[in-house]
């Protein structure tokens, strides 16, 4: 049998279970390829230092560039942009197949990458850059490639989910729940990726380049973090019977001058708890698709942790290795859909803003007023009154929910709003799906 060399970059959450599992499922692997897969080296910055998974000290090297010299499989979870991206680029000149999970470079430099690797013959996959274990890259590149897209929709950063669960759930602090996923192997080695969306919206890009056959980047994307939402949205959302969600989403849209374009975005968004994604609890992912003729999908999975990740990086392992022993080119990446990104601005969506406003006699036509003005409907509104503070007039907290209506109208009633002498403070706006 022919035996393939496999060169890992990394040894962190994900990169050492890679190597476990390449060490002790080798003959399964093996049968499954039509190879063997050998693990020639690790590289990492530290040989000597202490791991969770024990691995042979003699693999270990601080030279990635020898490393990647001679393999046939570069499998690259160092992350960060560079050396990253200079490693594979050097793997793809030598003639290997590059698996990564790498999404913070793949969202800045996927076409280049993919077009390098398509000039070689060679395979670049990158399954578990987006959604960790589920395998919904593969699903959209190959099972849907006889459709059309028009939405992706999902939950695809587990350490934010985890956090706002836990603020759900339990009433958890946010600084508490984010170090249990830090402690847990979710989070990003730099964890404000995660918590200001970029980690997000890195993989909405990913999914948006994919299923719209069109490249975005990151500058396509549109980003909101979650370091805004307080305890006491989350309870206002939990009094409401919803839930608030990191959503990425991707969907066709008609622009401003009525054609179609694409617009992505990333933001904590209002569901209601009947909706599927309100059920994704944990450090879990779960993406929806709508595509025209299969209608609606959707797929449920652990995306962060190193074990789930690894699994995802061990199937493009053996698929880009079959890939090798049968010969052939690598797959290419269509990207000639040609669909232009459309700003926020144009979309079409529905608010929910609360606010903080004197509880007197005319309060509420201002309001209305306004929302009339911007042709913005009101689906609902929700009043609490507090009794008066020391030296204050009694004050109300108001929570409207407005019908569908443009983004930018939804954004400009929102200031105009804010501006009113009766307002004492718009204390939350947040975007509702599924309503
Ligand atoms: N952890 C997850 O749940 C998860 C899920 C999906 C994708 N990813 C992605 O997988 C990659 C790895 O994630 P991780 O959580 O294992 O990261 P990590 O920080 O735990 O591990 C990174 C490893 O790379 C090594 N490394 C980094 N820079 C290096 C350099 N210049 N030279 C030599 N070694 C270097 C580090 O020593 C470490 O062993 C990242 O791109 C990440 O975004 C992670
Ligand atoms: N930091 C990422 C890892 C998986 O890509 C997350 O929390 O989802
Ligand atoms: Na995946």
């Amino acid at each position: 049998m022919k035996t393939l060399k496999v060169a890992l970059l990394g040894c962190g959450n994900v990169g050492s279970h890679v190597a476990r599992i390449l060490l002790d499922d080798a003959d399964e692997l093996a049968a499954r390829t039509g190879a063997r897969l050998e693990l020639v080296g690790i590289a990492v910055r530290s040989p000597d230092a202490p791991r969770d998974v024990q691995l042979p000290r003699g693999l270990f090297t601080t030279d990635a560039e020898e490393l990647v010299r001679g393999a046939d499989v570069v499998i690259e979870l160092m992350g960060g942009l560079e050396p990253a991206g200079t490693l594979i680029r050097q793997a793809i000149a030598g003639g290997a197949a590059v698996v990564s999970g790498n999404k913070a470079l793949l969202a800045r430099q996927l076409p280049e990458l993919s077009a390098l690797a398509d000039t070689a013959g060679l395979q670049l996959s990158y399954e578990a850059a987006v959604a960790g274990a589920i395998p919904i890259l593969r699903l959209i590149r190959d099972s849907l490639s006889g459709d059309r897209v028009t939405k992706v929709m999902g939950i695809v950063n587990g350490t934010t989910n985890y956090i706002l669960d836990a603020m759900d759930s339990t009433g958890a602090q946010f600084a508490d729940a984010l170090a249990e996923a830090q402690r847990l192997g979710y989070a990003e080695a730099d964890p404000t990726a995660d918590i200001e969306g970029l980690d997000a919206a890195a993989k909405a890009a990913i999914l948006a380049t994919l299923s719209f056959h069109t490249p975005f980047d990151l500058g396509d994307v549109h980003c909101e973090g979650i370091t805004g939402v307080t305890a006491a949205d989350v309870a206002a959302a939990r009094d409401a019977g919803m839930v608030i969600k990191l959503l990425a989403i991707a969907e066709r849209v008609e622009g401003s001058g009525g054609e179609e374009g694409i617009c992505v975005r990333v933001h904590p968004t209002l569901l209601s708890r009947d909706h599927p994604l309100a059920a994704v609890h944990g450090a879990f992912n779960a993406v929806f698709i709508e595509a025209e003729n299969a209608g609606e999908l959707m797929f449920y999975g652990q995306g962060a942790g190193g074990r789930p990740t690894a699994s995802a990086i061990l199937g493009d392992v053996v698929s880009a290795a079959r890939r090798v022993v049968v010969g052939g080119r690598g797959r290419t990446e269509t990207t000639t859909g040609n669909v232009r990104a459309v700003p926020i601005d144009d979309i079409q969506t529905s608010y929910s803003i609360g606010l903080e406003a004197k509880d007197e006699t005319g309060v509420l036509a201002a309001i209305a007023r306004i929302f009339t003005e911007h042709g913005v409907s009101i689906e609902a509104m929700r009043q609490t009154t507090h009794p008066a503070d020391a030296g204050q007039t009694d004050s109300a907290t108001l929570r409207f929910i407005t019908h569908t209506g443009r983004e930018s109208a939804l954004a400009a009633t929102v200031e105009d709003v804010r501006r009113l002498p009766v307002v004492r403070e718009i204390t939350s706006v947040l975007r509702v799906e599924g309503n």
